[in-house]
């Protein structure tokens, strides 16, 4: 089944993307399960650490936070391991066993220090199931990049000309391929 692609810069716009086209397939009544994971910034516009929602039941909990002390460190930010696991295991079980879309944003290298995401992650992409994947420009982990191209996909490179234009066509073109397959008209 396909995978649907979605890179770029920093700050260029791919969870935007992401929220919108996840928000057009649920509305239409498709079952998506996955994460993602926003940055949170204080009322000074400080960048404080990120979170992990379940895309399913929209619980959420911390994936990093900045000074956190822990064993695996991404610059500034410390993993919270045990509650981000604990979030990532059960959203993705859910999205393999109920979901007829899975989205995840996104796939990088503070996500990948995380044993529990690449183990799902693996469930994940070996699964007969379309996929919406955020991929961080820098991500190099060659076993992961293998299993993603695996199978047809179909990957965007945001760019400030493509993105207005890629919001507006993008998340109904996938609900039309998706609705096709799933057969929910
Ligand atoms: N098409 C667009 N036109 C103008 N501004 C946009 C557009 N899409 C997103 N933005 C703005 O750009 C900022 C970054 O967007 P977003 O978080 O989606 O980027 P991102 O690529 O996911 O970032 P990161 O790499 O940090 O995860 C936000 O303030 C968002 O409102």
């Amino acid at each position: 089944m396909k995978n649907y692609i979605i890179t770029g810069r920093p700050g260029i716009g791919k969870s935007t993307l992401f929220n919108n086209i996840i928000n057009t397939l649920k509305k239409s009544g498709i079952i998506v399960g996955g994460i993602k994971s926003p940055e949170v910034r204080d009322s000074k516009g400080i960048r404080i650490g990120f979170k992990i929602i379940d895309l399913m039941s929209n619980e959420e909990g911390w994936l990093a936070r900045r000074n956190h002390y822990s064993t695996i460190k991404v610059g500034k930010y410390g993993i919270v391991l045990e509650e981000s696991s604990r979030i990532i295991r059960e959203a993705l079980r859910k999205a393999l066993e109920k979901a007829d879309v899975i989205g995840i944003d996104e796939i990088g290298p503070m996500e990948l220090k995380i044993n529990v995401f690449r183990t799902m992650l693996e469930q994940v992409l070996g699964s007969n199931k379309p996929k919406i994947l955020v991929i961080h420009y820098r991500l190099r982990d060659r076993s992961i990049l293998d299993k993603i191209y695996k199978v047809e996909n179909e990957k965007y490179i945001l760019t400030e000309h493509n993105r207005d234009l890629l919001n507006k066509v993008l998340p109904r073109k996938i609900l039309m391929e998706i609705k096709e397959i799933t057969n929910k008209k």
